[in-house]
């Protein structure tokens, strides 16, 4: 009987047949927390009873929210977690290696065929690496700290066959802002989301995991990009695993197969206050902004620093009217930008370069706005107070659109620079 890639993952992890609908509990490959969502987690864990956690080695504890600690309570949070790493032995690695869903990723903790879960909305960004990956609730992470397992029911999927090749400056991120207006915030609730299709196929990693990443701004449970060489190349680079073939089957049963084509779209700015909000760069172009930020786990890599950075090209500085902000998403990715040499040009052109954490985008630790400011964000959300004031406001655009609006302190289309 043909079956989606998503019911390949749960079959095989069954040991036998499941379609869509069914519920069943399955063991989970590897489980993230992070210092928001995590102390909560580990109470519950100690509420039922829990001593030991199933297995160290599978659980990845980082800090990204609120570092460095911004609050006594965020400071406290941490040495709370910190004395759990230490009394269970989890020790995969430094707690301040990153924003989590990047850290994840590059780290090769979720490959194709695995079921990963994580106290965070965002954790679907590892169906990028071709996992099932999915946010759950600290109430239900104290239950997978203690065994390993959780229960789900197996989403249905919608097949996107997205062709077509990306204009200049265009891309992953003008794509999945372009589906979250076309598909809306509720329109994939509960099922995963299949990206396929040539634009697909030739996009690298970061742009995937950009794509994978808002799955959850449409509703949806997952979001999996099918393995093929490149997610093989990124994964074996990170742990030894012998790639496999994996992908859904044909004559699949899908929810719903949807067809898209990238040749002719433009950059795309969700509007406040909604991520579903989208429009073409054009119908915005102008729009006063006082800050820009670039980072998170949407758009906080290399790749996108590098984006950026082209953008910037030649020019002095940034407007003065903006705080730039820029962040990259991982001690790794900084590094690699710093031998780049791109953090010494967005230093140059007046950016705030931070240290890797989650930074304005959530409004948790710093930069935040005030009432009646705009911000331009690399992020994956723009809601009502997201970043500072509930009378502030909040565009979401691709890396490019964030560095061509900072050069001119307006919303700016990138393919104009
Ligand atoms: C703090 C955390 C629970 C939250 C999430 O789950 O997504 C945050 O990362 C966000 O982006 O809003
Ligand atoms: S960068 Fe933003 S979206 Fe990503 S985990 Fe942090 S707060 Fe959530």
């Amino acid at each position: 009987m043909s079956a989606t890639i998503v019911e390949k993952i749960f079959s095989q992890h069954c040991k036998r047949p499941i379609r869509a609908g069914r519920v069943v509990m399955v063991p989970v490959d590897a489980a993230m927390i992070h210092d928001i969502t995590g102390p909560l987690a580990i109470r519950v864990f100690g509420e039922m009873g829990g001593e030991r956690v199933f297995d160290p080695e599978r659980i990845i504890m980082l800090f990204d929210h609120q570092v460095p600690a911004d609050s006594i309570p965020a400071a406290e949070n941490h040495v709370f977690m910190r004395r759990f790493a230490d009394e269970q032995g989890i020790r995969n690695y430094d707690l301040r290696e990153g924003v989590c869903h990047q850290v994840v990723m590059e780290k090769g903790k979720a490959a194709p065929g695995e079921i990963v879960v994580g106290t965070d909305s965002h954790t679907c960004t590892y169906g990028a690496a071709g996992a099932f990956a999915t946010g759950i609730g600290s109430t239900d992470m104290g239950f997978v700290l203690k065994f390993g397992a959780l229960y789900f029911r197996v989403p249905e999927s919608i097949l996107l066959e997205i062709d077509g090749t990306f204009g200049r400056r265009v891309g992953a991120k003008d794509l999945i802002l372009s589906l979250a207006g076309d598909i809306g915030a509720d329109g994939a609730t509960y099922m995963a989301l299949e990206f396929t299709g040539r634009a697909i196929r030739e996009m690298d990693m970061a742009g995937r995991m950009t794509c994978a990443n808002m799955a959850i701004e449409m509703g949806a449970k997952a979001g999996i990009v099918p393995p093929d060489a490149t997610t093989w190349g990124y994964v074996t680079e990170r742990r030894a695993i012998e790639p496999f073939d994996l992908a859904s089957d044909p004559d699949a049963s899908y929810r719903e197969r949807r067809h898209y084509d990238v040749t002719d779209l433009a950059p795309q700015v969700a509007v406040p206050h909604n991520v579903d909000n989208v429009v073409d760069v054009t119908e915005v172009a102008g729009t006063r902004i006082d800050q820009v930020f670039i980072g998170s786990c949407t758009n906080g890599r290399y790749e996108d620093l590098e984006e950026a950075a082209e953008v910037l090209g030649s020019a002095d500085r940034f407007a003065e009217s903006v705080r730039v902000i820029v962040i990259p998403a991982s001690r790794t990715e900084y590094l690699k930008a710093l031998r780049a040499g791109l953090i010494e040009r967005f230093v140059e052109a007046g950016a705030l370069v931070e240290a890797p954490c989650c930074g304005p985008c959530m409004g948790g630790a710093f930069g935040l706005l005030a009432p009646g400011e705009v911000s331009l964000s690399t992020s994956n959300r723009n809601f009502r107070g997201r970043q500072g004031s509930t009378a502030a406001s909040v565009y979401l655009s691709s890396p490019a659109t964030a560095a061509a609006s900072a050069l001119y302190g307006e919303i700016t289309d990138p393919r104009e620079v």
